[in-house]
């Protein structure tokens, strides 16, 4: 696991961007997995800035969802297929037939999450994951003791989770407690993870998942198990790393040409 340390939330936006950039200009048709929140924000504001100025063209991109809540009305503004169309399709200028995400909607929802896992194996696998960090220590909807071998699938959400996640619904009560989710089996096939957390609020999240044992009790400490997995965090998210002057002068003398 590579931990780079970024003086603030933009700087880490277009780190990843840049590498977004450059997995594009090498596989045009590059499967894309992106996460929510609004910790990856600065990452499409900048890989969109970069589209803009013709830097790269994103228009042959695919790009699939992380997760999805459960029983939202289709087109809620808070779906996250309405998130990523909005945040991540639209301004990338990404055609919406190369968009992949579960259906939340869905009568039957194990038969839509076992479809989901199929639709990715069938795209190809994806070939990078954004991934954020709640402060529980899950990605995706991978709440504490998820199987660290899980499949897409619903989940329960915590009451901290949606205690988070209220700021984007007029209350909690609103936020719904069901939710699907890639399983952390699944996001592990991905071809690289880039993990990018931001604030304080995730300092304690992040030095569990990167420094503390592989525990299905904090889901994101799966990622010490994929043989490319990229953490990027501010100073602030990485205030409790104890090895953090170790990592901060692995980067500094790191070869260019080996990129994210
Ligand atoms: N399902 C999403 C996660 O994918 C995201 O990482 C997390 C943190 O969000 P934020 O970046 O807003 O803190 O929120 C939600 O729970």
């Amino acid at each position: 696991m590579e931990v780079v340390i970024v003086p603030d939330a933009t700087a880490g936006g277009s780190l990843i961007a840049d590498a977004l950039a450059a997995l594009v200009r090498r596989k045009p048709d590059a499967l894309l997995g992106v996460a929510t929140g609004s910790t990856p924000l600065p990452i499409y504001e900048a890989l969109a800035a970069q589209v803009a100025s013709g830097a790269v063209d994103a228009s042959r991109v695919r790009v699939c969802q992380l997760d999805e809540y459960v029983g939202l009305p289709a087109g809620h503004p808070e779906s996250y297929r309405s998130v990523v169309l909005r945040e991540v399709v639209e301004p990338l200028g990404i055609d919406k037939g190369s968009f992949l995400g579960p259906d939340g909607s869905a009568d039957d929802i194990p038969a839509a999450c076992t479809a989901y896992d199929e639709a990715l194996r069938a795209a190809g696998g994806v070939d990078l994951q954004i991934l954020g960090i709640g402060t529980d220590g899950h990605i995706g909807f991978n709440e504490p003791c998820s199987s660290l071998a899980s499949r897409t699938r619903i989940k329960t959400l915590t009451r901290q989770t949606r205690e988070d996640n209220a700021r984007f619904f007029d209350s909690l009560d609103e936020v719904p407690h069901h939710v699907i989710t890639q399983g952390i089996g699944t996001i592990l096939e991905a071809r690289h993870l880039v993990l990018l957390a931001t604030g304080a609020g995730k300092a304690h999240a992040v030095a569990q998942a990167v420094e503390g044992p592989v525990a299905a009790v904090v889901p994101a400490s799966a990622l010490q198990l994929h043989p490319h997995a990229t953490v990027v965090v501010d100073e602030a998210a990485a205030s409790e790393l104890k090895l953090a002057d170790y990592f901060r002068a692995t980067y500094a003398a790191k070869p260019e040409w080996q990129g994210l």
